[in-house]
């Protein structure tokens, strides 16, 4: 059976104040550092090991990672950065308050924002200052390939590569492999190993920092996926995600 473990990074800065981060570089909280040394030592309690991991080119999945390896004793394994783990790029949303925002313009279009598969958020203007490539990071990218928006569909389409060209073979290949990534950017990973429908994907919420497990089959068909962590905190990390797009009332 092959064993794929995904854990979305601990709270960000931005995560706890309430903000649309998408591409913008935040670090993580103190409370995101502590849920990453959790995260690592709970994957050690339970046997995990890892031969390779692959992150997004963002220092909160980033030092997550680093925290997780670090506790697992596992720094020296390889480690894969791409933009094509990124979080969904949230367009002109990014910075803004998700509570606020739902109160200017209403419960369900910030849900629609946040959850709906095909509509994107509005899009960054091409002058912004924080449109992708005017990032050196962004320097391999295509020009075609930045931008300046994404619903999950594009993010599902820009994983999508490095799935199949890089992760499907090391899974095949018997490598135990770690994704430290977005809570969007597992939203699409799972949307694609589970074949979730475009109507259910927006009811799938990850809470940062713990551990989700997939068990694969050899066609890497999942057998069954569970979060290693007690069902009531799951729970409640969960509904902490869902609420954080609701106007205060
Ligand atoms: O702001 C974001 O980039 C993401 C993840 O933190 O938020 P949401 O859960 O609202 O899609």
């Amino acid at each position: 059976m092959i064993k794929l473990v995904l854990l979305r990074h601990g709270e960000s800065l931005w995560n706890k104040e309430n903000k649309f981060t998408g591409w913008t570089d935040v670090d993580l909280s103190e409370k995101g550092v502590a849920e990453a040394h959790e995260a690592g030592k709970a994957l050690k309690d339970a046997g995990f090991t890892f031969d390779l991991a692959h992150t997004s080119v963002l220092k909160r999945a980033i030092r997550t990672l680093w925290i997780t390896l670090d506790e697992m004793d596992l720094m020296w394994i390889p480690v894969r950065r791409s933009w094509r783990l990124n979080e969904r790029h949230y367009g002109a949303l990014q910075g803004l308050d998700k509570a606020e925002t739902a109160e200017k313009y209403g419960d369900e279009q910030v849900f629609v924002w946040r959850r709906s598969y095909t509509t994107p958020p509005p899009p960054l203007e091409a002058d912004d200052p924080r449109f992708p490539g005017h990032d050196r990071r962004y320097a391999g990218v295509p020009d075609n390939e930045l931008p300046a928006t994404e619903c999950l569909a594009d993010t599902v389409k820009r994983f999508l590569p490095l799935w199949e060209e890089e992760i499907v073979p090391e899974l095949k290949a018997g490598r135990r492999v770690l994704i430290a990534a977005h809570g969007n950017s597992l939203r699409a990973l799972v949307k694609h190993l589970d074949g979730i429908s475009d109507d259910e994907i927006p009811q799938v919420n990850i809470p940062t920092g713990i551990p989700l497990i997939y068990e694969l089959d050899d066609d890497l068909k999942p057998i069954r996926h569970y979060y290693l962590a007690d069902e009531a905190r799951v729970k409640a990390a969960i509904e902490g995600v869902k609420k954080q797009g609701a106007a205060k009332k």
